[in-house]
């Protein structure tokens, strides 16, 4: 039996960087993906005050749009020393440019002028939501520590700030199969095909 109408899945986000490591963790399985930004789809405001709210967002304005299974992902960084923020608001950090190399410098002030605690975590919500309503959501999350300045050239986002627990590199110094062996998204994907294929 297909899992997806027409075996195709929708990944309902504008982030390359997310796309790449999205298709990545559904490769082999033989699933056709496509994008929102392939197919055109409205942009979402994401006014959801969780992650699971605005990847819910996102998740049900591509299905309406497309018709398809969709595939959304909201996600961020949560410093311990700044109570969890930026949290949901991490892509806004950047500003409408999406400067992240200005988001991370914020990030290392406003930590150093809290106490300097360099804890900090990614967590990803996954939703799955197909055309017929049948929903299936999954969390991942990954410890780690702050670093700044911030190191190397891989990744997106805040990724060269951001050192795994366990490791002495950053995501940015990471290839990409390395970052997902330890990353918020491979272990949501992880729970979310736990749920999915039981
Ligand atoms: O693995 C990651 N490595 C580095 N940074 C990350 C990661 N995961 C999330 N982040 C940061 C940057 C991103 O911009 C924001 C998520 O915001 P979020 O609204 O979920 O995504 P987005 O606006 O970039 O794309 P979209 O909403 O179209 O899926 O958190
Ligand atoms: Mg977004």
């Amino acid at each position: 039996m297909e899992l997806f109408p027409g075996n195709r899945l929708v990944l309902a986000t504008r982030n390359e960087g997310k796309v790449r490591e999205m298709q990545r963790l559904l490769e082999g399985r033989g699933v056709e993906v496509t994008t929102a930004a392939a197919l055109g789809l409205p942009e979402v405001e994401e006014t959801g005050t969780s992650f699971e709210e605005n990847a819910t967002l996102k998740a049900e304005s591509a299905v309406k749009a497309s018709g398809f299974a969709v595939l959304a992902d909201d996600s961020g960084l949560s410093a311990d020393a700044l109570g969890g923020a930026p949290g949901v608001y991490s892509a806004d950090w950047g500003g409408p440019e999406r400067d992240f190399g200005k988001a991370m410098a914020r990030l290392g002030r406003e930590v150093k002028a809290a106490g300097d605690d360099r804890g900090a975590k990614f967590v990803s919500v996954l939703v799955l939501l197909w055309p017929d309503g049948r929903r299936v959501e999954a969390r991942g999350e990954v410890r780690g520590t702050l670093v700044f300045p911030p190191r190397g050239e891989g990744g997106f986002g805040y990724d060269p700030c951001f050192i795994p627990e366990g490791e002495d590199r950053t995501f940015g110094e990471m290839a990409a199969e390395e970052k997902a062996r330890f990353s918020h998204r491979s272990r949501a994907m992880e729970a979310l095909m736990r749920e999915l294929l039981g």
